[in-house]
């Protein structure tokens, strides 16, 4: 059975550079699959023509991506996905503005993950981080709901049983944490290979 890993957090936290890591670790012993959402370029397309203030828009566009991204994940041949970003992205972001119940309601659909690990920063690192690529989607309107988005992840973490590791620490104590975690919390015989 594959095993999909999620990985959380906010914009800055450091997903992308931890996923791409584990990628290539995890990589030297398993076929693993590296993914990221928003996954398709038509919701990227609809986020530049609508706009970000309607959340209940987004929080369909992103399902509705959600749903491609999961059919084509059930296609392919890995042992481990690994996603930056996944559904608790809509829990968290979403949340801010729109009922929480709804939106838990409407990502039941998707499979749960084995193992969801969230990087937690503080904000000024975050903006520190992303100051430096300003370019990324929505930058002003990003920073002023940040400290919500953060706020409910880190109440999800306690609900949902994330892994939460502090975001501000070295990338390679990051790998290895996380490492122990996916190794340890699977299948004798993921945990018998190291890495
Ligand atoms: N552990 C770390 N220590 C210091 N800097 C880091 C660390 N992890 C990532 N960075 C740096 O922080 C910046 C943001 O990292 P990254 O793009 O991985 O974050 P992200 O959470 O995927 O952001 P976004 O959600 O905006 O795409 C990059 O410049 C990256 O090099
Ligand atoms: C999946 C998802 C994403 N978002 C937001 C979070 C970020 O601000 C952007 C994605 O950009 P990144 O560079 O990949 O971090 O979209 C959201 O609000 N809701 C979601 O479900």
């Amino acid at each position: 059975m594959v095993k999909l890993i999620a990985i959380e957090g906010i914009d800055g936290s450091g997903k992308t550079t931890l996923a791409r890591a584990l990628h290539e670790k995890l990589s030297r012993k398993y076929k693993v699959v590296l993914t990221s959402e928003p996954f398709t370029q038509d919701i990227l397309n609809l986020l530049e023509k609508y706009g970000w203030k309607d959340q209940v828009l987004l929080a369909l566009l992103f399902s509705a991506d959600r749903e491609i991204h999961v059919r084509w994940m059930m296609e392919q041949d890995a042992e481990i996905i690994i996603t930056d970003r996944y559904y608790y992205s809509t829990i968290a972001y979403q949340g801010v503005r729109v009922q929480e119940e709804w939106l838990i309601s409407l990502n039941s659909v998707f499979p749960r993950p084995n193992l969801t690990i969230l990087l937690d920063v503080p904000l000024d690192v975050a903006w520190e981080r992303l100051s430096r690529k300003r370019d990324s989607m929505n930058f002003e309107e990003k920073l002023r709901s940040l400290g919500e988005v953060r706020e409910r992840y880190l109440r999800l973490a306690k609900k949902e049983g994330f892994h939460v590791l502090d975001g501000t620490r070295p990338l390679e104590e990051l790998v290895t944490a996380s490492l122990d975690l996916i190794l340890g919390s699977f299948s004798t015989s993921l945990r018998n290979l190291s890495i």
